[in-house]
């Protein structure tokens, strides 16, 4: 990719994206840069990329084709306002603050700006990244190749009217966190009964890789793939048994349902 990629914010999904690019090519580390306030911030970003991180964030802007805004939604308003004057219809916007609609974007941006809502998560650090995308109206069909071919370098990524990106945000965008607690849950549970930490946490975040993989690679519903793990009278259906009888699964569907109600209050910050 020729475009040079610039950030708004140098935190942690500035960070996990730029890192992402890099291991994939599709960036130098001379076509990456980020414009941040924070000294902790720009630091981190350029000890995990090599890239210069700068607190001018008009000069990014200046330099930057594709502009990644990679701030809280909170911080957002003020973030675009103080750039706003320096961005033309050359940059494609890409915005992934959780719960901001394109609308929104427009009123900052202006509606005649090429804009990109998209809600990857952190695993783009690891290309095992799952994103959802939006385009405004100015926004082109060559724009939308260039956001799927950015996405796509670091995980899957689906094309998807905005009325989904919050339900996005609310599975894959906050999902690794709720995986995370499941790793660490079930280490703990072998700790529990006698496995050594370590062991237990590469069993744990091993066995949620290999079911991910299985559901990914052999195309079988999960619920198949479940009942084959359960035989009858032995060891699983017991575990799963003790899961329903604590909510697991509705657990898991409230979670998604609460954080995507969060992203659509995030809507006005
Ligand atoms: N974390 C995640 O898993 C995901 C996050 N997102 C979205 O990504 C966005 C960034 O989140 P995340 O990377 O976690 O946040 P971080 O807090 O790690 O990074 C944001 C950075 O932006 C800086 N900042 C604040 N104001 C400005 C400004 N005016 N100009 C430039 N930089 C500024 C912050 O500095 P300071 O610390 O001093 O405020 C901070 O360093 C959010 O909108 C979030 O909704 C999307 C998908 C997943
Ligand atoms: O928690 C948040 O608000 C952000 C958005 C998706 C993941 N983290």
């Amino acid at each position: 990719m020729k475009h040079v990629v610039g950030f708004l914010g140098a935190g942690q999904m500035a960070q996990a994206l730029a890192r992402g690019f890099l291991a994939k090519d599709l960036v130098g580390v001379d076509q990456l840069l980020a414009g941040d306030p924070s000294p902790a911030s720009r630091s981190a970003f350029t000890d995990a990329t090599g890239a210069r991180a700068i607190d001018d964030n008009l000069e990014v802007v200046r330099e930057a084709e594709i502009l990644v805004l990679a701030v809280k939604p909170q911080y957002l308003a003020s973030a675009v306002e103080s750039v706003r004057s320096v961005i033309t219809e050359n940059h494609l916007v890409l915005s992934i603050a959780a719960g901001v609609p394109l609308a929104r974007l427009e009123e900052l941006l202006g509606n005649d700006r090429r804009i990109v809502r998209i809600m990857p998560n952190t695993a783009c650090l690891v290309g095992a990244s799952a994103s959802g995308y939006c385009l405004n109206a100015t926004a082109s069909d060559e724009d939308a190749a260039t956001v799927g071919q950015l996405l796509e370098s670091v995980g899957v990524a689906f094309r998807l009217p905005e009325s989904l990106l919050d339900a996005v945000t609310g599975l894959s965008g906050s999902g690794p966190a709720y995986v995370y607690l499941l790793i660490e849950a079930l280490a703990d549970g072998g700790v529990r009964m006698g496995l050594p930490r370590d062991v237990a946490l590469s069993l744990a975040a091993q066995t949620v890789r290999g079911a991910a993989t299985m559901v990914q690679e052999t195309g079988t519903h999960p619920g198949q793939l479940k009942d084959a793990v359960a035989s009858p009278g032995g060891t699983t259906i017991e575990g799963l048994a003790t899961l329903e009888a604590h909510g697991f699964r509705s657990a898991l569907i409230e979670a998604v349902t609460a954080a995507t109600e969060r992203s659509r209050e995030l809507a006005n910050r």
